[in-house]
C-alpha cells in the first residue's frame, strides 16, 4: 500500500517535482500498469551456463509491478521453460517464421512456439534486420502471423548511427512502425522495443533524455497514426547497453516503460537488479 501511494505520488508529481499529465498518471506502463523487462540471450548459453543463470534468476525476486521475460536460444527453451520459476518469469523466443508448419527447412513457426507453451516472441531485432536482411514488410508479416497465432510480440525498431546523424532517424522509425500498422490493427499484445543500433552491444547507452525524446515521439506517432487509446496503452521499452548501473535513471523517464536487455541479461545478479529498477526508483522517489 505504501508503495502504491509512492507510485501514485510519483505519477502525480514526477521525479522532477513537475506535474505529469493525467494520461501518464493513469496509464504509466500501458494498460497493464506493469513495467516490462526482457532479457534477450541472443545466440549465447551452454547447457552449463544456462543452468547457472536459471538458478540465479530463481533465487531472486521480481516486484509485482514488473513483468519479466527471458529469451533463450530455441535449443535452450525447453530446459528454461521447465526449470525457470514461471511465477516470476515468462519465456520468449527470439524469432519465428512468417508461415506455419511446412517445408521451411531451418525455420520455426509461430504455431510451433505456441505448441511449446510460449506466449512471447521477439521480432524485427536489428541483428536480424542487418544479418538476415529482414525487411520492414517481412517483420510486419511475421508480427501479424505471431499475433494471429495468439503470441505476444516484442517488436523491435531503431536507427543506425548514420541514420541518426543524417537526420533520418524519425523517418526510419516511422517506416518501421508504419509497416506493422499496415498489417496489424490490434496492438494490445505488442510491446515496442526502441533499440538504437548504435547502442546495442557497444556500451554506449542512450542518455535518459535521448531515450525519453524518442519514446515520447513514438507515443505521439501512435496518437497520430493509430489511436489515442493505443498511444496510452502501448508499452514502449528501451534497449541498448542497459545495465545494472544505468537502469534506475533510465526507468525514471515518463515514457520509458521497461527495457530489452542483451549482455547484462546473461548475468543473473545484474539482470535481477534491472528487473527491480522500476520498483527501486518508485520507492526512492
Ligand atoms: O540488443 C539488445 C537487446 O535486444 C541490447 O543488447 P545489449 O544490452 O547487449 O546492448
Amino acid at each position: 500500500m505504501a508503495r502504491l501511494m509512492q507510485l501514485s505520488l510519483r505519477g502525480a508529481r514526477g521525479l522532477t517535482g513537475r506535474p505529469t499529465s493525467s494520461r501518464r498518471l493513469v496509464t504509466r506502463c500501458g494498460t497493464s500498469g506493469k513495467f516490462w523487462i526482457g532479457g534477450n540471450w541472443k545466440s549465447n548459453g551452454t547447457a552449463e551456463s544456462v543452468s547457472k543463470l536459471v538458478d540465479e534468476l530463481n533465487s531472486g525476486t521480481v516486484p509485482s509491478n514488473t513483468e519479466v521475460i527471458v529469451s533463450p536460444t530455441f535449443l535452450q527453451i525447453p530446459y528454461v521453460s521447465q526449470n525457470l520459476d514461471q511465477t516470476k518469469f515468462a519465456v520468449s523466443a527470439q524469432n519465428c517464421w512468417v508461415e506455419g508448419y511446412g517445408a521451411y527447412t531451418g525455420e520455426i513457426s509461430a504455431e510451433a512456439l505456441a505448441d511449446a507453451g510460449l506466449n512471447w516472441v521477439i521480432l524485427g531485432h536489428s541483428e536480424r534486420r542487418a544479418l538476415n536482411e529482414e525487411s520492414n514488410e517481412l517483420v510486419a508479416d511475421k508480427t501479424k502471423k505471431a499475433l494471429d497465432t495468439g503470441l505476444s510480440v516484442i517488436a523491435c525498431i531503431g536507427e543506425t548511427l548514420e541514420q541518426r546523424e543524417s537526420g533520418e532517424m524519425f523517418n526510419v522509425l516511422d517506416a518501421q512502425l508504419a509497416a506493422i500498422a499496415d498489417k496489424v490493427s490490434d496492438w494490445s499484445k505488442i510491446v515496442v522495443a526502441y533499440e538504437p543500433v548504435w547502442a546495442i552491444g557497444t556500451g554506449v547507452v542512450a542518455t535518459p533524455d535521448q531515450a525519453q525524446e524518442v519514446h515520447a515521439y513514438l507515443r505521439k506517432w501512435f496518437a497520430d497514426k493509430v489511436s489515442a487509446d493505443v498511444s496510452k496503452s502501448i508499452r514502449v521499452v528501451y534497449g541498448g547497453s542497459v545495465n545494472a548501473e544505468n537502469c534506475a535513471e533510465l526507468a525514471t523517464k515518463e515514457d520509458v516503460d521497461g527495457f530489452l536487455v542483451g549482455g547484462a541479461s546473461l548475468k543473473g545478479p545484474d539482470f535481477l537488479v534491472i528487473a527491480n529498477a522500476f520498483e527501486t526508483q518508485a520507492v526512492s522517489a
